[in-house]
């Protein structure tokens, strides 16, 4: 089934602009929600400075509060930074959000009732015109990549909440974005559905070579997927260190992974830093 999907098929065509531009740059950026008086106001993120390259996934993680959420939604155009700036494949947040350059996934799957699964993957294409031909082609493509190839006439409450999830990541892929916004995508699932559908989104990444930022509470969920966990601190959000936990290539990070010392290892560190205890260096192993 997966075969129906060559590598890199995923992703949209280069632009030749923006060939080499990092997915995001984040680049002094700062948001402070205004309140009703001056002594209301929220300091949601002060100074955040990152970098995504294109084809990586980095997650967020930090306390609750932190503006995790508040820095997803600035990539993704949802909400205006107060200072500071960010580019996504070298655009401003607004013309990559108007190149759709990126999906969105989010903890609720967010899927319209009425529509069957087929019809929720196609709805993006729909909106931008995509003839219906080659939106049922994108859309049955995208059910083998998720492993739905035979609910697509079914409708979004015939499915469980992991299958809904993944009916959201397929939305989210069907216009071949080269980067994926998730915020807490798996945080409503239980915990075996919750693994089982973190090692999905491994293949479906090194499938599509999409670079990710994801947005967790999981401490090994961040670490089991990512290239680099960003740890934030307390409100006022700021990067409090960047770890590069990289520990294998997708085909690396198998089950097998979950038990191995390397990953313990890396689950220790990002837990020590986020209870404020300082490390240093690269936790990884490079497989
Ligand atoms: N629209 C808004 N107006 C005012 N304050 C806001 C707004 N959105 C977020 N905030 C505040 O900004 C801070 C950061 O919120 P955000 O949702 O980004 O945190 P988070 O790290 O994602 O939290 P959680 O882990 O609990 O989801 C919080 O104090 C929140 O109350």
């Amino acid at each position: 089934m997966i075969e129906s999907v060559p590598a890199g098929s995923g992703v949209a065509s280069t632009d030749p602009l923006d060939a080499g531009s990092p997915a995001v740059v984040v680049s002094g950026v700062g948001r402070i929600f205004a309140g009703k008086r001056a002594e209301r106001a929220v300091n949601a993120l002060e100074q955040i400075d990152l970098v995504v390259a294109p084809g990586e996934f980095v997650s967020l993680i930090g306390p609750s509060g932190c503006g995790k959420s508040t820095l997803l939604r600035l990539i993704a155009d949802l909400d205006t930074p107060t200072a500071g700036t960010i580019t996504v494949f070298g655009k401003s947040a607004r013309q990559a959000r108007i190149d759709q350059e990126y999906g969105i996934a989010f903890q609720q799957a967010g899927l319209l009732p009425w529509r069957s699964v087929a019809a929720n993957i196609e709805l993006p294409l729909e909106l931008h015109g995509v003839g219906a031909a080659v939106r049922k082609a994108r859309a049955s493509e995208l059910l083998e990549l998720v492993g739905l190839g035979d609910f697509a006439e079914k409708f979004p409450d015939q499915l469980s909440g992991g299958m809904q999830q993944r009916v959201a990541i397929a939305r989210a892929l069907a216009e071949r974005p080269r980067l994926l916004l998730m915020d807490e995508p798996f945080g409503a699932l239980d915990e075996m559905t919750r693994e089982r559908m973190q090692n999905e989104l491994v293949r479906i990444c090194a499938e599509t070579g999409a670079a990710v930022v994801f947005v967790t509470h999981s401490i090994p969920e961040a670490v089991f997927l990512s290239d680099r966990v960003v740890v934030m601190s307390p409100r006022p959000g700021r990067i409090r260190e960047v770890l590069p936990v990289k520990l294998g290539t997708a085909d690396a990070r198998g089950e097998a992974l979950r038990e191995h010392a390397a990953f313990f290892e890396s689950v220790g560190a990002v837990r020590e830093l986020l209870h404020g205890a300082p490390t240093s260096g690269a936790l990884g192993v490079e497989r």
